[in-house]
């Protein structure tokens, strides 16, 4: 049994809904005979990976759904060996260079050399071409980007990339100008209830528009949280009634938590339970921009006016530090010690 995300999953252009232009461009382009490199990016949640595997069915047909994993090994040059999962069908492959951390050019090299020296097996392929599509292409480090541009021109014959990513600001610009940009938009909160609703005529689930309308919102035009947020409430409870919860995730609940404890007390006691906090979301893969971002809006809500615009301010400061860094906890736990000293600052002026 799989999740509503995965069951309700459009697979052909055709029954894309929301953005229609796009969907028309994208099946032109697909009929053209040819491709361009291409990148898309859009906030999480937007429908890019949708997009794109739908944009390969119509370019291959079904043939691409065909899908195997490999564990693929390579060779550092200090000979330390490596393992990245390779999604692969006759026709395309599906990379996440990031996995392998500071490696991911000789991942990137490697991969779509070999891709391009082999010939395409299938003789009654209709394209000449193989697409390889990496994805979190702006967590690729210049290296890689610089290695990535390079086999880009030099394989073009018989390789065409799919970039996929959230933001274009880290991807270098040899490559930007190399590729035609799709942008896919986060689908509004009236594009996330229609979707809703149709999932749940699908499931036969009576969903009444008010219902749909609040979890749409609680999804911040995330369409995946909100598919997934429906199911949990489906859960949860049946009949649905328009007030009840709407559940939140469970890092977001844990979020709200931390930044409650960081409102409640100011003291290096409370700083190093945070940092546990923090050490707890990162094993859980929660990516640490969206963790910062998360607090800060938690922490905004719940402080005086005044505050405000300085804890904004110290946000964007250390989510600059945190893109241009490396260990992202020195910077999520620098903001966690700022917004603290701000507070008890404010505290202190205003209490005595
Ligand atoms: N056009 C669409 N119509 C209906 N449902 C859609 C559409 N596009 C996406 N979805 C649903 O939204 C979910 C999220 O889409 P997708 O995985 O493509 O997002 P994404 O932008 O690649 O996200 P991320 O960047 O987080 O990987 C999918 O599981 C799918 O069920």
């Amino acid at each position: 049994m799989s999740l509503w995300v995965d069951k309700y999953r459009p697979s052909s252009l055709d029954k894309l809904s929301y953005h229609q232009d796009l969907s028309t461009n994208l099946k032109r382009l697909a009929n053209t005979g040819d491709l361009p490199h291409l990148l898309v990016y859009g906030p999480s949640g937007a429908g890019k990976k949708t997009r794109i595997v739908a944009l390969l069915r119509e370019v291959y047909g079904p043939g691409v759904e065909k899908l195997k994993i490999d564990l693929r090994r390579f060779e550092t040059p200090s000979r330390k060996s490596i393992e990245l999962n390779v999604v692969t069908s006759n026709y395309h492959l599906e990379l996440n260079p990031s996995d392998v951390g500071i490696y991911d050019r000789i991942v990137v090299q490697d991969m779509i050399k070999e891709v391009a020296q082999t010939q395409q097996v299938d003789t009654n392929a209709q394209r000449k071409f193989k697409v390889v599509v990496i994805n979190e292409a702006d967590a690729l480090s210049k290296d890689a980007q610089h290695a990535l541009r390079r086999t880009m021109e030099k394989y073009m014959a018989n390789i065409r990339i799919i970039l996929c990513c959230n933001s274009t600001s880290k991807i270098i610009s040899p490559i930007r100008s190399r590729c035609l940009s799709l942008r896919v938009a986060a689908p509004t909160t009236a594009d996330i209830v229609e979707v809703l609703s149709a999932v749940a005529k699908r499931e036969s689930l009576k969903l009444s528009p008010a219902l749909a309308e609040r979890i749409a919102e609680a999804s911040e035009r995330n369409l995946r949280r909100a598919v997934l947020m429906l199911e949990t409430a489906r859960v949860q409870q049946y009949p649905f009634t328009a007030d009840q919860t709407v559940p939140l995730a469970d890092w977001q609940q844990f979020i709200k938590g931390m930044a409650q404890s960081m409102i409640q007390e100011q003291s290096p006691k409370r700083m190093l339970e945070v940092r546990g906090y923090l050490y707890e979301l990162l094993t859980h893969c929660i990516p640490p921009s969206i963790v910062l971002r998360t607090l800060a809006f938690e922490l905004i809500g719940q402080v005086d006016q005044q505050l405000k615009p300085e804890i904004c301010r110290y946000a964007a400061f250390y989510e600059h530090r945190l893109v241009s860094g490396q260990k992202a906890i020195f910077h999520l736990e620098a903001f966690v010690a700022k917004f603290m000293s701000i507070y008890k600052r404010y505290l202190m002026e205003m209490y005595g």
